[in-house]
């Protein structure tokens, strides 16, 4: 558990200083057996910032490093496969396929998004005959495709019980109940491979400004690129990836099955090493398909609805987007909400304005 706790102040990105955010760390460890000072700390968070660095390397993490190590191996290789091969079934359905480079809107304006991914359902990974590319639809790719999709799933459901207890919630009333095992739901494992991109020249650039539609997202990265604005920060800022960490965040879903008392994070990826390629393994655990909250614009709707639509926007023009009501790309959170939360660090130098 020794984590430094030097964290650069900022970093330079497009000619400018760009801040980078401390972050809260929550123990998998203490979590697990739901110590209170740690569920306290938890549910604080949670509320404030809705994002947070999870310590796995204690002997219960571990594991789920490894798992992580596995999957980046099956993703070099996969990603280096004929475009024919990754896009046997093109994407069969928001949260299952394969969606090449430039199928959404990108970071910077007037561009297409940077990255290729590859998403592979909870639901579908447990059929008897998944819907994956044949480059990884052999035993051991699809042993450790279950083991990552299991493993992430043990972790954010931790989580979530953790903050049930933390919010005082009992029986039906807790989050787990809306997140059940055995019900249909979109929740997925996301694999992204970001191709190399110059911000000043390229017209496929990273990954745009948004909430997440889930209620937990837990997120595997080792190299820089990850960028949050923190409710009541001015600017967006870098997010440090630390060995033995996996970063998680609060999604709109879990936002709302909250009463919209916890923060679904404002982030976007942007390329800070042009030359790079990056490799990011995202959970994306989501509320069952038939779970019912009150979404930011005040509507009474199923965990299905609001994943549909707010795909539909993800995937949609930015003229298309600049259609869809104001609060859906971000969950009903504001970019300069900044009265009631400070922000995570005081922020001195200008913003790179992408938007
Ligand atoms: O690649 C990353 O680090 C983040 C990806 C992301 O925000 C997403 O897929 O929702
Ligand atoms: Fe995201």
């Amino acid at each position: 558990m020794a984590i430094s706790p030097e964290i650069p102040q900022s970093v330079e990105w497009n000619n400018t200083k760009v801040p980078v955010y401390a972050m809260a760390t929550i123990d998998f460890s203490l979590l697990l057996s739901q110590e209170p000072a740690e569920v306290e700390r938890l549910v604080r968070c949670c509320q404030k910032q809705g994002f947070f660095y999870l310590d796995l390397n204690n002997i219960d993490g571990r594991r789920f490093l490894d798992d992580q190590q596995e999957t980046l191996k099956l993703m070099h290789r996969f990603f280096e496969a004929p475009l024919e091969a990754k896009n046997e079934y093109g994407l069969i359905a928001p949260h299952l396929g394969y969606e090449p480079v430039g199928s959404r809107t990108g970071v910077l304006e007037n561009t297409k998004d940077g990255y290729e991914m590859i998403k592979v359902s909870r639901d579908e990974i447990q059929r008897s005959s998944p819907h994956l590319p044949a480059v990884i639809k052999n035993s051991p790719d699809m042993k450790v495709l279950e083991n990552a999709i299991a493993g992430s799933n043990i972790a954010t459901k931790a989580i979530l019980s953790a903050l049930s207890t933390g919010c005082g919630l009992s029986g039906a009333a807790r989050f787990e109940n809306s997140h059940r095992n055995d019900r249909p739901s979109t929740s997925t494992l996301a694999m992204m491979h970001y191709i190399p991109s110059d911000s000043s020249k390229d017209r496929n650039i990273g990954h745009q400004k948004h909430t997440d539609i889930s209620s937990l997202t837990l997120l595997f990265s080792e190299q820089w690129g990850l960028q949050i604005r923190p409710p009541g920060a001015r600017e967006f800022g870098f997010v440090e990836p630390r060995a033995g960490c996996a970063v998680v965040n609060v999604g709109d879903s879990l936002r709302f099955a909250s009463g919209h008392t916890m923060q679904s994070c404002i982030h976007r990826v942007v390329p800070l090493h042009p030359a790079e390629h990056r490799y990011s393994i995202a959970y994306f655990l989501r509320a069952e398909d038939d779970a019912m909250f009150t979404d930011s614009e005040g509507r009474y709707i199923t965990a299905g609805q609001w994943h549909d639509e707010k795909f539909f926007a993800f995937t949609s023009p930015p003229e298309m987007q600049a259609l869809a009501p104001a609060s859906m790309l971000l969950g009903g959170m504001t970019e300069d909400d900044g009265e009631e939360v400070a922000p995570v660090v005081e922020l001195k130098d200008n913003a790179v304005k992408a938007y």
